[in-house]
């Protein structure tokens, strides 16, 4: 490649990169949203671009400004993206070394360029802060990220590590101390240039990957949980309820469905008020989760009643952890958030005669029917 191919190199995946750049900043801009990291994502690619640019003005602006501006741009865009993929991954963030880093970097490269010019301390220095930057977000990439996304990511981060270190290295073999930034040294020079661009396209794609794939686990939860109290709604409670039946119908793996109801709630709302009531309904799913195995699954199964689905257990099994469920809410007393409320219980167990889940599930309404007409406060195993 001609110093020109390069420079043109160098701007075309600047083009690509303010692309990608405003698309993400758009994106951020649409999703008034808690994602967080975004906003460095969109930044980054922009400072690559104005570092381009700069690179691209070398000759006709001062050298030191080209010098400074474009590698701490080029910097900055890499930290950047660190900072938003931390951010992302709600890790702690903290600009200082960062910044001191390259303030530091940027002196070397000041003064090997004034005061003792020599191209091959300042490729090394330069090389080498970068590579430092990329090992960190590759380091962070594999330990704190998910998925093929992150993956992509990570690989893109340890390869431009690995191209960075071998230049910094190769400058004492293929440089001069006056050799020229756009000079087409050799294989590895080209293959540093160009790998700027390309890891910043890398980068941004798995981003966007990233953020994709926050959105459909965020669409995927509101769609299957109870916004009120956490726990799952009625319709994916109906999905698990029917897999623990095909489950039973295949494997003979029993399960228990205790359809819960909390006690005289309309008094709590007419007393208190629905906030208040709302609360209380909270806590009494929190109480129920609390008291479940982490194999149950707990759901709202409509205004104020709930549904286990108690898996692997028989009657005696079922009753039992009904019980403790009945007395936990029985136990507590009133908090400045919500009033103490507590639940009847109708438990039943699956068994030979039920072809559809929907047997149970009656039989659970009728035993709870039977607790409400007892008393309340108690279990009945239908
Ligand atoms: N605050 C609040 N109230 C709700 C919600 N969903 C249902 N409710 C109220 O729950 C109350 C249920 O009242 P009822 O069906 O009469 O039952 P109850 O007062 O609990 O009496 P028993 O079930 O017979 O012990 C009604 O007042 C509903 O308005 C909710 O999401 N928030």
């Amino acid at each position: 490649m001609t110093p020109l191919d390069l420079r043109s190199f160098n701007l075309f995946g600047g083009l690509v990169c303010t692309t990608m750049g405003l698309v993400l900043l758009a994106v951020r801009l649409h999703f008034r949203s808690p994602v967080q990291g975004l906003g460095h994502w969109g930044v980054a690619p922009l400072m690559a671009v104005a570092s381009a640019l700069l690179f691209g003005l070398e000759g006709r602006v001062p050298s030191a400004l080209v010098l400074v501006g474009g590698n701490g741009l080029l910097l900055g865009c890499n930290i950047a993206m660190l900072a938003g993929t931390s951010r992302f991954l709600h890790r702690p963030w903290r600009w200082w070394p960062w910044l001191t880093g390259t303030a530091l970097c940027l002196l070397v490269l000041l003064c090997f360029s004034s005061v003792w010019p020599d191209y091959r301390v300042r490729m090394m220095t330069f090389a080498s802060t970068m590579a430092w930057v990329c090992a960190a977000h590759a380091r962070l990439l594999w330990v704190h990220g998910r998925g093929l996304s992150a993956r992509l990511m990570g690989a893109a981060m340890v390869w431009q590590t690995g191209v960075l270190l071998v230049r910094a290295v190769a400058t004492w073999w293929i440089d001069r101390p006056d050799t020229q930034r756009f000079e087409p040294v050799s294989v590895i020079h080209t293959v540093y240039v160009g790998t700027f661009g390309f890891s910043v396209m890398l980068l941004l794609v798995g981003g966007l990957l990233m953020f994709s794939e926050y959105l459909r686990q965020r669409f995927e939860h509101l769609a299957t949980h109870d916004d009120l109290t956490g726990v799952l709604n009625r319709r994916a409670l109906a999905t698990r309820i029917d897999q623990a039946h095909a489950r039973w119908q295949t494997q003979r793996q029993p399960y228990a469905l205790l359809l819960m109801d909390v006690d005289h709630f309309k008094r709590i709302n007419d007393a208190l008020g629905h906030q208040a009531g709302d609360r209380a309904l909270a806590r009494v799913a929190a109480t129920l989760q609390q008291g479940l195995r982490a194999s149950d699954t707990l759901g709202r199964y409509g205004g104020e009643e709930f549904m286990a689905l108690v898996t692997g257990a028989d009657a005696e099994l079922a009753l039992s952890l009904a019980e403790q469920l009945c007395q936990r809410l029985a136990q507590q007393a009133d908090d400045d958030q919500a009033p103490a409320c507590t639940v009847s219980i109708g438990v039943a167990v699956v068994g030979a005669g039920d072809p559809q889940s929907d047997s149970v599930l009656a039989r659970a309404d009728a035993a709870l029917y039977q607790a409400k007409a007892a008393g309340r406060n108690r279990v009945v195993l239908a």
